[in-house]
């Protein structure tokens, strides 16, 4: 994807809410720069604060302090202009409950003030490519979690916004939804050139579809790269073989000078291995040259197992706590 200049200036961004006695800071000077044409996905716990940053950059919020430029206009000073040039896709926002899914697409398109044989020739484009076509006639109220979720994401590209936010897209979605609606999300991203900023706490999804991957901690950036930088700079692949001796001492000989961080279980377990592990950041070139290694010193390995590094994994390593373990939470 071709990417242009910057869409989106943030800088020392925060949001305080007040409650009761208390004052929470739920984004806490946030800098963040976009440019056209990326994919990037904030990716957090729950209450990092990744809705309020994208509440404040679309207009819904006012900040406390700090500055943000979206679409070349203040959120603060010129939020009708940010408004006119962006689309933002809530959670579980999207449509009235009693209309009609095509009567939705239409009112949408009025909202925009788009002239009727555009806002029909858009929603009818829309109503295809979100599979949506054989519910045209239903109720809003009527339709799946999926469904509704596509009828949101339909609803938010009416207007084809160059920049489109979407929080949480695809929360409580079954696994072939989520794909089905990434593939849309993602298409339709080629098809209009769009820039596109999300928030999710699915780290696969980060992980596969970002190019880009903002990572929100107690309101702050922690980190902010490519999902294949962060985890070569935050995280390692894990190789553990079961090597056929009883005898620790001359795995852990046979690998020294090995790169990565090696750990050789002293003695045997009950089926007479010795378990090596090895912490690098290239495990698929480190794993058949430590087999290698093992066998020129007369060793055989009986079973080899490469973990990759993951988003979870930076994220543990960056906060000390598992963005997996939160999620269940
Ligand atoms: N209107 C509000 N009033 C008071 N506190 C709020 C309000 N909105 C958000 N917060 C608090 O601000 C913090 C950040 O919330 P936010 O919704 O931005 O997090 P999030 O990362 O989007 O989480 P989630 O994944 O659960 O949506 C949380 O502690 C939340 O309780």
């Amino acid at each position: 994807m071709r990417h242009s200049g910057t869409v989106i200036r943030a800088q020392g961004l925060t949001r305080t809410f007040r409650r009761g006695k208390d004052v929470i800071e739920a984004v806490s000077a946030i800098d963040v720069d976009v440019r056209g044409g990326e994919l990037v996905a904030f990716l957090g716990p729950n209450g990092a604060g990744k809705s309020t940053t994208l509440r404040m950059l679309t207009t819904l919020l006012r900040p406390t302090a700090g500055t943000a430029n979206v679409a070349g206009y203040d959120v603060v000073d010129e939020p009708a202009q940010v408004r006119a040039r962006i689309g933002y896709i809530g959670q579980g926002t999207g449509g009235g409950y009693s209309y009609r899914v095509l009567d939705e697409l239409h009112n949408q398109g009025r909202f925009y003030h788009l002239p009727t044989s555009e806002y029909r020739a858009r929603a009818a484009d829309l109503m295809e490519s979100l599979e949506l076509t054989g519910l045209a006639k239903r109720k809003v109220q009527s339709l799946s979690g999926g469904q509704r979720r596509r009828l949101d994401v339909a609803l938010g590209l009416m207007n084809r916004p160059p920049l489109l936010f979407l929080d949480e897209p695809t929360t409580g979605l079954d696994p072939q939804s989520r794909a089905n609606l990434w593939h849309h999300i993602v298409t339709m991203r080629e098809h209009y050139g769009m820039t596109l900023v999300l928030t999710t706490h699915y780290l696969d999804e980060a992980d596969n579809v970002a190019e880009r991957v903002v990572i929100i901690d107690h309101g702050r950036i922690v980190a902010d790269a490519s999902p294949a930088t962060l985890k070569r700079d935050h995280a390692d692949d894990l190789i553990t073989l079961q090597v056929a001796t009883g005898d620790g001492t001359i795995v852990r000989e046979a690998l020294l000078g090995f790169p990565g961080e090696i750990t050789v279980d002293p003695g045997a377990d009950p089926a007479g291995q010795v378990r090596a592990r090895i912490s690098t950041i290239h495990g698929d070139r480190v794993l058949p040259a430590a087999i290698e290694r093992l066998r020129d010193h007369g060793l055989a390995v009986q079973a080899a197992d490469l973990k990759k590094a993951t988003l979870d994994d930076v994220f543990l390593n960056l906060t000390g706590r598992s963005l997996r373990e939160e999620a269940r939470a």
